[in-house]
């Protein structure tokens, strides 16, 4: 007997040893598997994204893009690295549990068999309910966090019109839509779970019951009975793991399926794509030869009605027109960024389709209505300018990259209040550029455009922003530019236009007018009355300025507003921002009995349903110990001599409804700690959330010198709250 135990006790040592070595295997190929897939996923998924042309941007919000790379990647992520190896896993134990179970004795099998059925069928509906109403909650989450997002980047903007309470109550109020559905998963899960830990119990009962009527004939041996009462045990608690893995990896399919999707979605206008000719140089002239324009995020409005003009190379041409009338549409169209649904636009009498895309844009620079600055320093911003064609050719040295980025923000005027900084051209912008002045702004977009080698220049109101001062200073660069690039401007003010050699007047989608200053001018047709608003519209200052250059009362007002709001941003730079790294220190550093302690305090009204929770814990932890020394009495009786069958077989009734007892209470607190501690979970969630996003919106606008990201992954930590408690309920 002492060899045989031998024997079987180095069997268990061998099988732990192969356990690890497989299980630490699978764990770690899957997850530097996911790891790497992702990884490839997320790279190609942001590349297809940056292909897109420009109406797939019309119809797709930021907020879903990242969403896409964050979330879903993430469930694609976790659906390789731990759901895949679990179902697999789960799957191999259930199905050699069943084999097992027929080779041992059959009739028992027979018997067990419909425990394993009642598991498939909670497992497959359970874990269906539970993806379902996942989904709805990530869906309102993703809502929440899309507003969350978007009124942090626009902190400004929230406070100067004092909308702040009305965001955080359609914050809360996404978060609430969250709560329900959040809550029934819980619960469904709660139910899951319950229904997984009764059921060994439940086992125990049927197959001592049945195998005891089988052992009093002499049909099984002891054995063989409890070898199947604990591989069904184990199988049927594994059924309630193959389902919600499997569940999670068909998630993980169709959130896979959807990114491929786009992967594969290939573009018009793709800039990666080496098709098309680009050998020509260019001489800059630019045509359009009757186009038509439809935005198809639009389709039921024709934007432009079969437009004809020409922009001849070296030379300003303005466009010019009220609000609407299809000036940045002629722009994008020249870009690219749409195509004509009529017509041709011509570059040196090329259709401009029939030209490399990433080419053609290399060509041109862009200053837009609004001056987009990246979270960089000037210097970096600058230099965006040129990244595109030069890192990949030309290695240079620091000292003449730094000189072509100083030419090109003296070019643009912008030198001076650069050097101004404390900190000059290494001076941080903050997200957007927030941390500069709006005229500041454009000047350093318009020296990001001056430094590319360009042909084309287009400037769509890009010195709408400036004071006079600056303006006439950028104006002097911009025709100097003018006479090595050709030069398309869009703008109001009557100062820019009357410098240029062929004015573009645009009414409806529709050239009205088209020449000189002084020729349409003699017309009176559209222009004078553009340019009579546009004198009331400038004000005196503009008006003088366009009559006499020489008046200095405007340009003094400009300054000084100018000074003013220079000021302000040296304000805004001296003080320190607040330092985030330090803020997240202080919450990694709270420690769990301080967080514990910071979550309890926050349940203060879910008490009575977290002491009913607690208690259901313990009285769930009580079951397993139980279960024990009831397996232990059965043993016990199965020894006892055939001459006492009759009493055998009254015990193991006694056990097996003692059994059943036990899985009935097992099932009973698994459910009601399960509950409670999902109700309590779900609304610490909620109000953490809630008080936090209130807490960011209270903060004065010098918090907007915090990233968002770093104040949305504040709102992320308060997530984590979730996991706490949900831990508190495993232990
Ligand atoms: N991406 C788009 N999708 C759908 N319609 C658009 C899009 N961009 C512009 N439009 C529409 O096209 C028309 C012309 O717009 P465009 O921006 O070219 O006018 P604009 O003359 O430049 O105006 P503004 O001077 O105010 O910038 C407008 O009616 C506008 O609503």
């Amino acid at each position: 007997m002492r060899s045989k135990l031998d024997k079987y006790t180095l069997y268990y040592v061998y099988l732990a040893i192969a356990i690890f070595v497989v299980i630490y295997v699978s764990t770690v190929e899957f997850y530097y598997s996911g790891k790497r897939i992702i990884r490839a996923l997320r790279n190609a998924y942001l590349k297809a994204i940056l292909r897109q042309n420009m109406a797939y941007f019309d119809t797709h919000s930021p907020g879903e893009i990242s969403t896409r790379i964050m979330s879903d990647m993430n469930l694609v992520q976790e659906g390789i690295t731990s759901k895949a190896s679990i179902a697999l896993t789960a799957f191999a134990t259930f199905a050699t549990a069943f084999v097992i179970n027929f080779i041992m004795y059959w009739k028992t099998a027979l018997v067990l068999s419909p425990t394993f059925v009642a598991m498939v069928v909670i497992g497959s509906f359970g874990g269906a309910y539970v993806v379902k109403q996942h989904k709805i909650v990530m869906a309102q989450s993703s809502q929440a966090s899309s507003l969350a997002e978007e009124a942090i980047a626009s902190m400004r903007l929230v406070s100067a019109f004092g909308i702040q309470e009305h965001i955080a109550g359609k914050y809360s109020s996404c978060l609430t839509s969250a709560r329900r559905p959040g809550i029934r998963s819980q619960n469904a899960i709660a139910g899951m779970i319950a229904c997984s830990n009764a059921v060994p119990s439940l086992v125990y009962a049927l197959t001592f019951w049945a195998s005891s009527i089988f052992f009093v004939r002499g049909e099984v041996s002891v054995a063989a009975l409890t070898t199947t009462a604990l591989v069904v045990v184990i199988g049927a608690f594994v059924i309630v793991r193959i389902d919600p893995a499997a569940q999670a990896l068909s998630s993980t399919v169709s959130s896979a399926e959807i990114s491929l999707e786009e992967i594969a979605r290939r573009s018009t206008q793709d800039p990666f794509a080496s098709s098309g000719d680009c050998s020509a140089t260019v001489k800059g002239d630019v045509e359009f030869r009757g186009v038509s324009l439809i935005y198809p995020s639009r389709d039921n409005r024709i934007v432009l009605h079969k437009v004809s003009f020409a922009c001849p190379a070296m030379k300003i041409t303005a466009i010019l027109g009220v609000s609407g009338s299809g000036k940045s549409s002629i722009v994008a169209l020249i870009e690219r960024f749409y195509e004509s649904t009529a017509g041709k636009v011509c570059l040196d009498r090329k259709d401009i389709q029939s030209l490399n895309l990433s080419w053609l844009r290399g060509q041109m620079a862009l200053v837009g209505q609004e001056p987009r600055l990246f979270d960089a320093t000037i210097f970096e911003n600058i230099r965006y300018g040129e990244l595109s064609r030069r890192e990949k050719a030309i290695q240079e040295s620091p000292e003449e990259i730094r000189e072509r980025v100083i030419s090109a923000a003296r070019k643009a005027n912008a030198d001076d209040f650069i050097t101004a900084l404390p900190e000059g051209y290494q001076t941080q912008v903050g997200q957007k550029g927030f941390q500069l002045a709006g005229g500041q702004r454009q000047r350093i977009s318009i020296a990001r455009a001056l430094i590319r080698n360009l042909s084309i220049l287009l400037l769509d109101e890009a010195i709408s922003a400036l004071d006079s001062k600056s303006e006439a200073t950028v104006q002097v660069a911009i025709e100097e530019a003018a006479r090595q690039h050709t030069t398309i401007i869009i703008a109001h003010r009557l100062s820019t236009i009357r410098h240029s050699d062929n004015i573009i007047v645009m009414s409806e989608g529709r050239v009205a007018e088209q020449g000189t200053h002084d020729d349409i001018v003699a017309r009176d047709g559209h222009y004078p009355s553009l340019v009579r608003a546009q004198q009331i519209y400038s004000g005196s200052s503009e008006g003088k300025l366009a009559s006499s250059n020489d008046s200095h009362e405007g340009i003094e007002e400009a300054e000084a507003h100018s000074h003013g709001k220079d000021a302000l941003v040296q304000d805004l730079n001296e003080k320190q921002p607040p330092d985030v790294s330090n803020f997240e220190k202080k919450i990694e550093s709270l420690g769990l009995t301080r967080t514990l302690a910071f979550n309890v305090k926050h349940n203060s009204k879910e008490y009575p349903l977290l002491i009913l929770g607690l208690c259901c814990s313990i009285i769930a932890g009580l079951a397993i110990p139980g279960q024990s020394v009831i397996f232990a009495k059965v043993l016990e009786t199965l020894s006892l001599h055939s001459l006492r069958y009759h009493q055998l077989r009254n015990d193991i009734d006694l056990y097996a409804g003692l059994f059943l007892m036990v899985a009935g209470v097992a099932f009973l607190s698994w459910l009601g700690a399960g509950v409670a501690f999902a109700y309590s979970t779900e609304k610490l969630s909620h109000r953490l959330r809630d008080r936090c996003f209130i807490s960011i919106m209270s903060q004065d606008v010098a918090s907007s010198l915090f990233k968002p990201c770093d104040l949305t992954r504040l709102l992320l930590y308060t997530l984590r709250t979730r996991n706490i408690l949900f831990c508190l309920t495993q232990i």
